[in-house]
């Protein structure tokens, strides 16, 4: 029957009918294309051919013929281009046949790490993905992480960069999306020598002391005006002026005062646009139209964030030219000025003003949003987990007792709030695919081919919910790493929301203490409950995914000044 349609479609128009044949053939042939594009072209043919029959044949259809033999055309020239992109390997992981042109981008989602994880089930540990035209490999199990970053780092060390990071040259100067050499080396040297040092992590006590007692207080007034707290909107001005006392040595938002609302504001739209999916990313062909307006849209806003952090660098470059204070104490803007670079190494001689203006930006926002991430979802669970609950503040009271305010030196002695923030990290990893990694050469991986170019997501999210590995994965159980040695430092595969190898989160020593100091004071000098009318049971658990994973509706919870329960400390 198909066979007698597609004659007659010939007769309609021999040039367009050849073209409609082979194409069709050949779609026909390779049925893994999808049935869903066989049945339109069927339906296109057909309609062709009823108007042939009728001799109704006129300009639309000629036009129709015409247009589905070009785009018949595109698709074989897309279908040859694959293929090449490939580099011509075969032995690639498994994965679910692609569409044409298009390839798996329907695959993702709004929420690709919860879909990948699903296809995980089919198709195991590793995925193999054509997003567009990019060639996308998914590490989805302990054991193939640990292959990556244990025995293949180097071959995966290197960036994809989406168009919206062009924007600005942002790109240029980032150390995140810098590929692995000199100047990524030089950046990475800086920040563990000068800013996450021991040495410098104490020396900077006080300073996430301060920031944190600022926080309780604007809780408490927000309590007061309104009788709940949006809890991450104070965590994520607290980790903005953390940062921001550790790199221009000053606070740079209050939100009682709309103090540095402006920068603020243009920080978190920057990062929004960052983690929109850009279709621009998958067709080379598209990146000069910017069909979503992302690019622009970034280079607005990410223009405005870069010229705050600008205005920063400018000053204090004036200051230092007529610093008459030779004993003013050094800050991390202080040192990227002064970086002096080991040229033979390769590394640039200094840092230039406009690259110090992004790295200044990109410290802000890696670590506010992903603070902010684990510290709501860590509430949200301990709020739906009386239990756990009342089992580490029963700690706080033993350890901390009737102190008002908590040290980093008591964080050793409560093994309870550790294993809360571990299950917390397990179940929700701010960044449930890493940023994406990408190989750098061709490299035969567990006993695939991948081919140079392969953009890598490491999928943590389905690791940390792996039934394999973990017993009751989807239960918040900080039971399960009281007596293990468990950790996310980047040893152990089965738990890495901070990644693992060479391109490990630089910022992990300064998110450790911090995530444990701020949840530590806030259940220590907090009651809390859920708003009246919620419960565990109505808590929306739904995800947002943005550059970072959040809950999709903001937690509010009721905040009670906390006087230490003498029964609670006597029963433990
Ligand atoms: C809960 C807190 C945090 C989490 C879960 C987290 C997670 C991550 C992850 C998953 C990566 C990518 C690793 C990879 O590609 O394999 C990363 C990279 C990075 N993080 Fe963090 N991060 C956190 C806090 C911070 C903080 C506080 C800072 C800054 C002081 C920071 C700065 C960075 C930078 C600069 C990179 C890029 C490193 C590179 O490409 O070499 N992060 N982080």
């Amino acid at each position: 029957m198909r066979a007698t349609h597609m004659y007659k479609i010939i007769k309609l128009n021999s040039c367009c009918g050849r073209i409609h044949l082979f194409c069709y053939g050949r779609l026909l042939q390779k049925r893994n294309h999808s049935n869903m594009f066989d049945l339109i072209w069927f339906c296109v043919c057909e309609r062709a051919y009823l108007h042939w029959k009728t001799e109704r044949m006129d300009w639309t259809w000629f036009c129709v013929c015409v247009w589905s033999s070009i785009f018949a055309w595109a698709l074989l020239l897309v279908g040859f281009s694959n293929k090449k992109s490939r580099g011509g390997s075969k032995n690639l992981p498994p994965g679910p046949p692609g569409w044409p042109v298009i390839g798996n981008m329907l695959d993702l989602s709004s929420k690709p790490h919860q879909r990948l994880a699903d296809l995980k089930n089919k198709y195991g540990p590793l995925i193999w993905l054509r997003l567009g035209s990019v060639n996308t490999m998914v590490v989805s199990s302990a054991d193939a992480a640990m292959e990556m970053f244990k025995n293949n780092d180097l071959s995966f060390n290197g960036r994809t960069i989406t168009e919206a990071m062009r924007a600005c040259s942002y790109n240029e100067g980032s150390m995140a999306l810098a590929q692995y050499g000199p100047y990524w080396r030089a950046l990475r040297r800086i920040c563990t020598a000068q800013l996450l040092t021991n040495t410098r992590m104490k020396e900077s006590e006080n300073v996430r002391r301060k920031c944190i007692n600022n926080m309780h207080t604007w809780i408490s007034d927000e309590m007061e005006e309104k009788g709940s707290v949006e809890i991450a909107r104070h965590v994520s001005y607290m980790s903005f002026n953390l940062i921001a006392n550790l790199m221009l040595s000053q606070d740079l938002v209050d939100p009682q005062s709309k103090q540095g609302d402006e920068f603020f504001t243009s920080v978190s739209r920057f990062v929004q646009w960052g983690g929109k999916p850009n279709v621009a990313d998958f067709f080379p062909l598209l990146k000069r139209l910017d069909p979503q307006g992302i690019k622009k849209k970034m280079e607005r806003d990410l223009g405005l964030a870069l010229r705050f952090a600008s205005k920063f660098v400018k000053e204090r470059i004036q200051q230092r030219k007529s610093d008459q204070d030779e004993h003013r104490k050094k800050d991390f803007l202080d040192l990227l000025l002064e970086f002096q670079g080991d040229q033979k190494a390769g590394e640039p001689a200094k840092i230039m003003e406009k690259d110090v203006n992004v790295l200044i930006l990109e410290l802000f926002t890696a670590s506010t949003d992903t603070v902010t991430s684990t510290l709501e979802w860590a509430m949200i669970e301990l709020l739906c987990n009386a239990r756990v609950l009342s089992e580490v503040q029963a700690e706080l009271n033993r350890v901390v007792g009737e102190k008002t305010s908590i040290e980093e030196e008591d964080i050793e002695g409560l093994p309870y709030l550790q294993a809360v923030v571990k299950e917390t990290l397990r179940l929700h990893p701010p960044v449930p695919l890493l940023v994406p990694h990408k190989a750098i050469d061709n490299i035969e991986f567990m006993g695939y081919s991948i081919p140079k170019g392969t953009q890598i997501f490491v999928n943590v999210w389905a690791i940390g919910r792996d039934p394999t590995t973990w017993d009751d994965p989807l239960y918040f159980k900080p039971e399960r790493f009281m007596n293990s040695s468990v950790d996310y430092k980047g040893q152990h595969f089965q738990l890495i929301p901070f990644g693992a190898g060479r391109r490990i989160c630089v910022g992990l020593p300064l998110a450790h203490r911090v995530l444990h100091l701020t949840l530590a004071s806030l259940l220590h000098s907090f009651e809390w409950t859920l708003e009246s009318g919620m419960t565990p049971e109505k808590m929306d658990m739904k995800e947002r995914m943005g550059i970072t994973l959040r809950k999709a509706d903001p937690l509010k919870a009721v905040a009670k000044s906390r006087h230490i329960d003498q029964e609670t400390k006597g029963a433990t």
